[in-house]
């Protein structure tokens, strides 16, 4: 069987703000129906490395490939359409809706190109039944009708999480995705991308600074520092090497 060419790329990603390079010449692949963690120092260009992926930001040199096609240049909306789905973009997209009309209003997004195959009626049905799905998947099916401002915190994260979900996307992006969340929430969050990460189709990549987290999830972890890519592999491999423990996590092994 010949290997699927990586459904994400980047080649010689660079930007430059003023004299100061952010991302530095970074080329990676991302294999579909993996996840990979993203690490490194305060300021290594994790997000900025994420702006450049999901559009927020336009790259300095270099390229972002999805599937094949080339969409460093597209805006967010042309680079949501094509697959990557980033969770912030979502916050309380309709904070004075309820929480099942906000996952409606996504799946209705995403599925606006079948408009005219289906009666107004049947189309209605099947969006409601596809809110409730994703709401039952992450666990929010008792708080469909809380408007979404009402919600606690916890539930808010969910809700970015099932939006997500709804829109349907081939590269899932998340940004720390347990920050601020109390002890008990942060399991709910982990269950949920292990989930997504279970299913073979979709790519997830994280930015995260938790060890625990990202040993219990990731296939592989690229290290950033001033920008640049300086580690990728086998999280074992990757955790243990001595300049990620002592430069970049600023721990001992035994520690980390
Ligand atoms: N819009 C901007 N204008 C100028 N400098 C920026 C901008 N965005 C990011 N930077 C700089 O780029 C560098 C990388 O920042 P970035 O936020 O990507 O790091 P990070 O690895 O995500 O850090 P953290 O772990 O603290 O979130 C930093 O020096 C930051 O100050």
């Amino acid at each position: 069987m010949t290997k699927e060419h990586p459904i994400l790329e980047t080649e010689g990603l660079t930007i430059r703000f003023g004299g100061h390079v952010a991302v530095d010449q970074v080329s990676c692949a991302f294999d579909r129906g993996t996840l990979t963690a993203i690490v490194g120092p305060n300021g290594a260009g994790k997000t900025t490395y994420f702006n450049l992926i999901s559009g927020q930001l336009r790259a300095s040199g270099g390229t972002v490939i999805l599937n094949g096609e080339e969409i460093t240049r597209m805006s967010v909306p042309e680079r949501t359409k094509r697959g990557i789905g980033r969770a912030f973009q979502l916050t309380s997209l309709f904070p004075t809706l309820n929480v099942r009309e906000n996952v409606r209003l996504v799946a209705q997004a995403k599925a606006s190109k079948g408009f005219d195959m289906l009666s107004m009626a049947s189309r209605h049905v099947h969006l409601i039944e596809r809110a409730e799905h994703v709401l039952n998947e992450v666990r929010l099916i008792d708080q469909a009708d809380s408007v979404v401002s009402a919600l606690p915190h916890g539930d808010q994260r969910k809700l970015e999480v099932a939006l997500l979900i709804a829109l349907g996307p081939q590269v899932l992006m998340f940004d720390e995705p347990t920050a601020g969340m109390s002890v008990d929430e942060v399991p709910v969050i982990l269950e949920l991308i292990r989930k997504l990460k279970n299913d073979m189709d979709r790519t997830i990549l994280l930015v995260e600074h938790k060890m625990d987290v990202i040993r219990s999830l990731a296939d592989r972890i690229i290290v950033l520092h001033n920008g640049a890519l300086v580690a990728d592999g086998d999280p074992a491999e990757v955790i243990a090497l001595p300049v990620v423990q002592e430069a970049y996590l600023g721990k001992t092994p035994e520690a980390a």
